[in-house]
């Protein structure tokens, strides 16, 4: 039992679980993605130099990580903290910001934001993908980044006092590096001593969202608290996705904003299915380029509770299991053993 127990963890400090109310799992606020810039398509090079003008905008919705420019999200405070508002306005709650070592992540930032709009925000500790490592982070023991991430969530991260409240997004690829292997053991190691939770972003292969669970399980890691982001990306096939499921994470979809939400000759298309699952269920926009930005003709972190809600109503989803989804599931998470 520590003062953490019964607890959410924000960038203001403890608030209890009962405050959160709508929650996103998986945003971000401020970062850099140049790390997964993408060159654009032969011939396309002109309009990547210049792309916010209102003729680019499909280009830029079509390619999002072949323009430097719209990889640094880390611009948009202004932008950003409108957006907040905004998604408070629209019943908005709390916002876990995923953002680890690696994309520049920007605590003083999170705090201003938090303490300007009013918005819950939990900061993520620990460490992106591989390519993000540095040489020093490549060299250290377990134990070593263990206590690294320990301290980002006790005491604070980046030489700041601003505690995070989450260990992840923790990155992976596929295959899942040695550097990426030593980042998920610790990252089991400081949640069996914490009794925090953890956010995973797994490789693009089906295989690799139960890899990660493997390698966590076999270091003590609690996989009842731990979300497996970016489903929507990775396992395609339902079977599958179900086999998944029985391992017991969190399971989010974390798309939304990229969707075909009103396909007009087939409304059924994007038809979500809880499957029993309603429990481990959560959902995000993981906003993490400019274009995505209302500023930018973008859909902002207000399209689920806008967009979203409405749609899952109307498909039969109870009002019930919507409140699940998006505040008694992140809330059962974001809460401290
Ligand atoms: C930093 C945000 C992030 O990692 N989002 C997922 C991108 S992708 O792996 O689906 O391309």
């Amino acid at each position: 039992m520590s003062e953490l127990t019964g607890k959410v963890q924000t960038v203001l400090g403890l608030v209890d679980p009962d405050q959160l109310g709508h929650t996103m799992t998986h945003e971000h606020l401020t970062m850099s993605f140049e790390c997964c810039y993408f060159p654009p398509p032969p011939g396309d090079e002109t309009v990547a130099e210049n792309p916010f003008q209102m003729q680019h905008m499909h280009w830029l919705r079509q390619n999002p990580y072949s323009c430097h420019e719209n990889l640094l999200l880390q611009q948009e405070t202004g932008a950003v903290r409108d957006e907040l508002l905004a998604y408070r306005k629209a019943g908005g709650g709390t916002i876990v910001e995923n953002t680890t070592t690696g994309i520049d992540r920007d605590l003083p930032t999170l705090r201003q934001l938090a303490k300007d709009t009013g918005v819950h925000i939990i900061a993520g500790a620990g460490y992106y993908v591989d390519c993000t490592h540095t040489e020093a982070t490549k060299k250290m023991s377990v134990e070593k980044l263990t206590d690294i991430i320990v301290s980002e969530v006790l005491h604070g991260a980046d030489g700041t006092d601003i505690r995070c409240g989450v260990i992840g997004e923790i990155g992976t690829g596929w295959p899942i590096t040695e550097s990426e292997k030593k980042v998920l053991r610790a990252t089991a190691h400081a949640q069996a001593q914490l009794g925090c939770p953890v956010i995973i972003h797994p490789g693009r292969n089906p295989a690799a969202p139960a890899e990660v669970v493997r390698i966590l399980q076999e270091a003590g890691g609690d996989i009842s608290k731990t979300v497996m982001s970016h489903l929507d990306r990775t396992i395609f096939d339902e079977g599958e996705l179900l086999e998944f499921a029985k391992l017991g994470s969190y399971l989010e979809y974390d798309l939304f904003g990229t969707e075909m939400l009103n396909y007009p000759y087939n409304l059924e298309v994007d038809m979500v299915k809880l499957e029993g699952y309603e429990d481990k269920i959560v959902v995000a926009h993981d906003i993490h380029t400019k274009n995505r930005l209302t500023k930018y003709g973008g859909h902002g972190y207000s399209h689920i509770l806008k967009n979203i809600v409405p749609k899952m109503l109307m498909r039969g989803i109870s009002q019930h299991q919507v409140d699940k989804i998006l505040i008694n599931n992140p809330k059962h998470w974001l809460t401290f053993n």
